[in-house]
């Protein structure tokens, strides 16, 4: 596949992307201002011109004939109709900012199809659910415990209920209709939704057609979705927007008296993946902080800050192991990045994918690459000289990693790396802040790392005598703010033979 067309036109899934529909749409907006401008003064000129004639009023017949009667009006009169008005219908009709329109003609031909529209949506929903996010919070920029200085608009309300209504979570698509309507509408909405439609047209019915099938569904486990679908049908059709709109009223203040509720937003407990994310695994004690000065003869002279994040399988964080320019050189080298899919397959997919991220592969040598391959020799005493390459990854909002093992399975003999023996190992560089989300979760011992800029976190994903350790499950949670730089390292059994030879597992000595 040519890599140009590896997510070539698609937006949503990097920081990267969204910078460049961030500069799409400034020069959008730069052409419609220039385009407005030029509107604006034909419409001065128009009105000049018309305040220049001082006709007089002549509110009367007699005043009228008294005008007309003049020579020098009865002249003027029919001089203007003859030689100037004509002028001015042409001018009213000469094509205005053409260069303007065409270049935003060309602009909106680069703006995100469908595929990418569906893909925010999703984004969006993984990052409720995952967080449990109460729709009212989001949609007034309320994420966790931080407040942004951003709100959603009715229309992004809608469009989130409308996707929750598609996808048959109607627990949701109810959130977000009563957010939508309990919007209190923007400024000058009335001239904005001459254009634009207004959005709350249907949107009563189609509340209270969300509120009825989920009221169904919860009641009476036993019927089909179509049954479903028909009764609420059958229901709206004898209703009257009258009573569409009592209905809906009194669901509001029914839910209104819940609203204490509002914070467990769906009433299922969590998953261990969910409760992972949301930082809700106990807290760790007797785990301590100390230098590592013994891997290497290197580490004599420069100490390693660790911290043991558990004891087995054994994970541990290396702190500040990775400079800021270092961080910087590495987000240079990891252009061009890819998802390692096309377009098209992105679009066609029916299953959520495993992974969504832009990831690049630094096969080639560099500074950069021998220098981190040195380093992560030192910190683990494992050998990585037969497998030099390093995997960058970039997270943007929304992206996520599911539960996975990076031991052999399906997907990594696919990489051709098998040779090399199991990917024993893995140690990951934090190459960013991650204001929110994007942690790295163990759901299985219930461990939770949050990245820290310049850290490292190394675990091992096999026993002792290298089969595999289940425990070792990990996966990613949602960014919700940020873009999450990572760089991958798999360490892999063979090359450790004689560092770290084969011992059998602890419950299986014989002694
Ligand atoms: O970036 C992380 O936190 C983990 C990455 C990972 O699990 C992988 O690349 O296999
Ligand atoms: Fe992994």
């Amino acid at each position: 596949v040519d890599p140009a067309n590896y997510f070539k036109d698609y937006y949503s899934s990097s920081v990267l992307g969204l910078l460049n529909l961030f500069e799409l749409e400034r020069e959008f907006m730069d052409n419609f201002i220039v385009y407005a401008d030029v509107l604006q003064e034909k419409v001065d000129n128009l009105k000049m011109y018309i305040d220049s004639l001082d006709r007089g009023m002549h509110e009367n017949h007699k005043e009228r004939e008294g005008f007309v009667s003049n020579p020098l009006n009865a002249f003027g009169l029919i001089r203007r109709l003859h030689q100037e008005w004509p002028k001015w219908q042409n001018y009213t009709k000469k094509p205005l900012g053409v260069a303007q329109l065409t270049a935003m003609e060309e602009l909106l031909s680069k703006a995100p199809e469908p595929f990418d529209m569906t893909e925010s949506l999703k984004s969006m929903d993984r990052i409720e659910r995952a967080y449990d996010l109460p729709a009212s919070h989001i949609a007034r920029g309320l994420l966790q415990n931080k407040q942004y200085d951003t709100q959603l608009s009715v229309r992004d309300c809608l469009a989130l209920a409308q996707h929750k209504y598609e996808s048959g979570d109607y627990i949701r698509a109810s959130m977000w209709y009563r957010e939508a309507l309990r919007h209190s509408g923007e400024p000058n909405a009335e001239i904005i939704n001459s254009v634009l439609g207004n959005p709350l047209d249907g949107v009563d019915l189609q509340f209270a057609r969300t509120i009825v099938i989920r009221g169904l569904g919860l009641s009476d486990h036993s019927m089909s979705r179509e049954t479903i679908h028909e009764l609420a049908s059958n229901f709206l059709n004898q209703s009257s927007p009258r009573d569409v709109k009592i209905f809906i009223s009194h669901y509001l203040r029914q839910s209104d008296e819940q609203i204490g509720n509002e914070l467990g937003t769906v009433q299922t407990p969590p998953t261990a993946h969910e409760s992972g994310c949301r930082g809700l695994f106990p807290k760790r004690t007797n785990l301590v902080c100390r230098y590592n000065s013994t891997t290497t003869p290197f580490l004599r002279l420069a100490p390693l800050k660790m911290e043991e994040v558990n004891h087995d399988p054994y994970i541990v964080m290396y702190h500040q192991v990775l400079s800021d320019r270092e961080m910087e050189e590495m987000k240079q080298l990891a252009r061009p990045m890819t998802n390692g899919m096309s377009g098209s397959e992105m679009a066609n997919l029916t299953e959520p994918l495993e992974i969504v991220a832009r990831v690049a592969w630094l096969i080639e040598a560099s500074p950069f690459r021998e220098r981190l391959n040195l380093r992560i020799g030192d910190m683990t005493g494992f050998d990585v000289s037969d497998f030099k390459a390093l995997q960058l990854a970039n997270f943007g909002v929304g992206s996520y990693f599911k539960a996975h093992y990076d031991y052999r399975t399906e997907r990594v003999n696919d990489l051709g790396v098998t040779e090399l023996g199991d990917r024993t190992g893995s140690i990951i560089f934090y190459a960013s802040e991650v204001p929110q989300g994007g942690a790295t979760i163990f759901p299985d011992i219930q461990v939770t790392v949050t990245p820290q800029k310049g850290n490292s976190l190394f675990w091992f994903n096999t026993f002792d005598d290298s089969t595999p350790d289940p425990r070792s499950l990990h996966a990613i949670c949602p960014v919700i703010a940020g873009s999450r730089w990572t760089i991958t390292k798999w360490l892999h059994q063979w090359p450790q033979m004689f560092l770290k030879p084969c011992s059998p597992r602890a419950g299986e000595r014989t002694s």
